[in-house]
């Protein structure tokens, strides 16, 4: 049996328990080489999401630090800097934990291939998810398109149980060189908004535990009815920590399953059931990889969508006049996430009131959230658009103003995140106005913007082009 170091490449799995890879690699007790690689798929990602990365990798050298190991880091296209190690070190294997979206992909299989042309052993492990995308089929062995029988299939399937981090963990004699992470500047494209945005972040593995514990201690019980209650927070907010691997699915899935037991009945039920959604997502993302970028009914392609624009500015900008979608673009600039209720509604006025592309908005949430994630915010688009699988169908335009009404009676969401709308403002509603680029001008004594569109005006106008499409 080799001796020799075991490199293990991490990416979206920055924790040290629930953690299939490290658990297996820990068990062989050979030295244990940690890397994470700023390569050009990870360098592409947008500004808040970058930042927010940075957090977890530094969050997850410490982890590390503390075992007595090291989180070593290169800049580079992904095999280069990999066959540099392995020349440096020698090394016999490189191993890492799978991502499904269609440019890691694309890296990941050129690697595994020209690492085992050299003779390593290159091996790739679960732990993104709950089930890998092609375990889970429909009984004529095909993928689900539909969210209601996929969830049937999977509410009872056995998922693995959560692995404790290992005891024990092997590091090298002496550890090759590493970059410096403030070298990297991945908050560079952040300007005056990371140092806001930095206060609403639960950074690294501890953290996002603790987050769940509280959020099964309380708001839980509760969540099938709050949940869409922006004012509340009546969510657990482990988007953030999920989507970086801080805290590992199947630890949280096991957590929730036991509340249900406890007593938590509708509450848990429906937090799996939100758990399931982001596999689902994962699960149409391997199987129709083109929803990250491309309509996924192809006769939404005849739609005509418009371009950027004017008016779509003033929705990045939280400045279209309709408060409750203002309010939502705020909360996502002042503290990187959006309530998801609020996302819904957003999206549906871009796409629909605006007749704006999905992929304009897509990309705008890929630049500012700090949990964005390809799948979900894929899926999340092209279901509100009414382009994607089991979307909502497109002549069902959600009027913000009656969603307001519905979901933030009081307007205490509103007042929190729009500043022209109170005497006295608080924090969170100037927050928005330091945090966003001064080239934007925007000042809070300015007066809020009349609306870029009447709400009834812009409904007719996308029931026109629905009906247009169809005709
Ligand atoms: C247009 C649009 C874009 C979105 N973009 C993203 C994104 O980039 N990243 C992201 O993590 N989520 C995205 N979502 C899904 C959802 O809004 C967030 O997961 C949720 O708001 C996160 O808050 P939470 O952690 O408190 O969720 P909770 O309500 O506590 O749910 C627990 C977990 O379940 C998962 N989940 C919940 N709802 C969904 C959903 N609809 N789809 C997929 N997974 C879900 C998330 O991992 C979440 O952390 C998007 C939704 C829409 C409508």
């Amino acid at each position: 049996m080799t001796d020799a170091p075991l490199i293990l490449w991490f990416r979206r799995d920055l924790r040290l328990g629930d953690q299939p890879m490290l658990a297996a690699a820990a068990a062989l007790g050979r030295p244990l080489l940690p890397l994470f690689i700023l390569d050009p798929e990870t360098e592409a990602q947008g500004a808040a999401p970058k930042w927010r990365l940075g957090l977890a990798v530094a969050a997850f050298a410490e982890a590390l630090e503390a075992r007595g190991l090291r989180l070593v880091l290169r800049r580079g296209p992904a095999l280069e800097v990999l066959r540099g190690l392995v020349a440096e070190t020698g090394a016999a294997g490189v191993w890492w934990s799978r991502l499904y979206d269609p440019p890691s992909v694309a890296r990941d299989t050129a690697v595994k291939t020209a690492l085992k042309g050299a003779g390593l052993e290159a091996r790739s492990f679960a732990g993104h998810l709950l089930h890998e995308p092609w375990e889970v089929e429909t009984g004529q062995g095909g993928f689900y398109r539909v969210f209601t029988p996929f969830w049937k299939a999977v509410r009872d399937r056995p998922v693995p149980p959560p692995a404790p981090a290992p005891d024990r963990l092997r590091g090298l004699d002496s550890w090759p060189m590493s970059d410096r992470l403030a070298d990297w500047r991945l908050g560079a494209a952040m300007h005056r908004g990371a140092e806001i945005v930095a206060r609403y972040q639960a950074v690294g593995e501890a953290a996002a535990r603790a987050k769940l514990a509280a959020f099964l201690a309380g708001p839980v019980a509760r969540y099938g009815e709050l949940r869409d209650v922006p004012a509340v927070a009546g969510t657990s907010r482990l988007s953030e920590n999920l989507t970086y691997g801080e805290i590992g699915i199947r630890e949280v899935w096991h957590a929730a399953l036991r509340r249900r037991e406890e007593g938590a009945a509708g509450g848990a039920e429906s937090f799996l059931r939100e758990l399931a959604w982001r596999n689902f997502s994962y699960h149409l993302m391997h199987h129709t990889p083109q929803i990250t970028r491309s309509n996924w009914k192809p006769e939404w392609d005849a739609f005509p969508w418009r371009g950027d624009s004017a008016e779509a500015e003033r929705w990045r900008r939280g400045m279209t006049g309709e408060p409750f979608v203002d309010a939502g673009l705020r909360e996502m600039y002042v503290t990187g996430t959006m309530h998801n209720r609020v996302r819904m509604v957003v999206a549906s006025y871009l796409t629909k009131h605006l007749l704006t592309h999905w992929r304009l908005g897509l990309d705008w949430f890929a630049d500012c959230l700090t949990d964005w994630d390809p799948a979900a915010n894929a899926m999340g688009w092209q279901w509100v658009a009414g382009s994607g699988p089991d979307a909502a169908p497109y002549f069902r335009v959600f009027n913000p103003a009656g969603q307001a009404e519905k979901f933030d009676a009081g307007g205490a969401y509103r007042r929190r995140f729009l500043a022209e709308l109170s005497p006295d403002p608080g924090a969170e509603a100037l927050a928005y106005f330091d945090a966003v680029p001064r080239s934007w001008a925007l000042r809070p004594d300015q007066p809020y913007p009349a609306p870029v569109v009447d709400l009834a005006e812009g409904r007719a106008r996308a029931l026109a082009a629905y009906g247009a499409r169809n005709a």
